[in-house]
């Protein structure tokens, strides 16, 4: 098999970026370290090329024609370690770590489990920045501040353990074929760990619907009583909202509550 006669497959999210310019913009919007790099979904390589002329990389791809066509293409840098390609569902392969050394995850991500994995990401101690591709909608919610109508769980567990920021907007026609929606490439500079388990679950009782108020989402597990007075206490108002809540309340309510 060459790389002409592949066929993107749906099943797996296959869509092949074309456009050199914002393969050039992730690369520069790297964090400068020595962390080694993940790769999720390296595809036809057109990514991984640039990556392994800076940073050594460890991809996982889950097509097998793929990984056959990358072993290829890229024997040389297998040859001297500076690739290396697990071949299978990368989801599988995630246990508490990826990989067992510290490592920035550089990916164009496979849209039908992008929110997953970033969110494994966001939890796994050995991943110290993400900067990734996924679908604008997606990028949003995970770059939202507090305020804005797409701010709510993913935005607050971003802004728990770090930094995040969109890095550019991508059309459709940058890539072949092409997808549905608009998407983006951001960046999450990780410099915490991930919020406990029951801060997340909080969050998901806050944000069960996201235009009725705090208060009441927040009373369908919690005692009004111990609300009003956590309320009173960070001056938040009775009639306010999820999103208008800031991260920093929202971690103060958790202690209170
Ligand atoms: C959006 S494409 C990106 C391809 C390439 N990196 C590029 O930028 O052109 C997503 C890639 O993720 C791979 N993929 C999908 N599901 C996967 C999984 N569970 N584990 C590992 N790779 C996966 C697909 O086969 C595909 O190569």
């Amino acid at each position: 098999m060459n790389r002409e006669s592949v066929v993107a497959k749906k099943k797996f999210g296959q869509n092949f970026l074309k456009d050199e310019s914002i393969l050039r913009k992730i690369v520069e919007a790297m964090p400068k370290n020595d962390n080694k790099v993940v790769e999720i979904g390296p595809g036809l390589g057109d990514l991984t090329k640039f990556l392994v002329d800076v940073k050594s990389v460890e991809a996982f791809e889950v097509d097998t024609d793929l990984c056959k066509l990358l072993q290829t293409t890229f024997k040389e840098e297998i040859a001297t370690k500076r690739l290396h390609i697990h071949c299978g569902d990368v989801l599988e392969a995630w246990k508490n770590t990826l990989i067992d050394e510290p490592y920035d995850l550089v990916a164009n991500l496979p849209y039908y489990i992008a929110t997953n994995i970033i969110l494994k990401a966001l939890a796994d101690p050995m991943c110290k920045n993400i900067l990734v591709m996924v679908q604008l909608e997606v990028a949003e919610k995970f770059c939202a501040e507090s305020g804005e109508k797409v701010f709510g769980s993913l935005g607050i567990i971003a802004q728990s353990v770090g930094d995040a920021r969109l890095i550019v907007k991508v059309p459709p026609t940058a890539f072949d074929p092409q997808p549905k929606v608009d998407s983006a490439v951001f960046l999450i500079q990780k410099s915490r760990d991930r919020s406990e388990k029951e801060f997340e679950d909080m969050l998901r009782v806050a944000f069960t619907q996201p235009r009725k108020t705090l208060m009441k989402n927040l009373s369908s597990k919690y005692e009004k009583v111990t609300l009003q007075e956590a309320f009173e206490k960070l001056g938040l108002t009775l009639t306010i909202r999820p999103h208008q809540v800031s991260t920093k309340d929202y971690h103060q309510l958790y202690k209170i509550i």
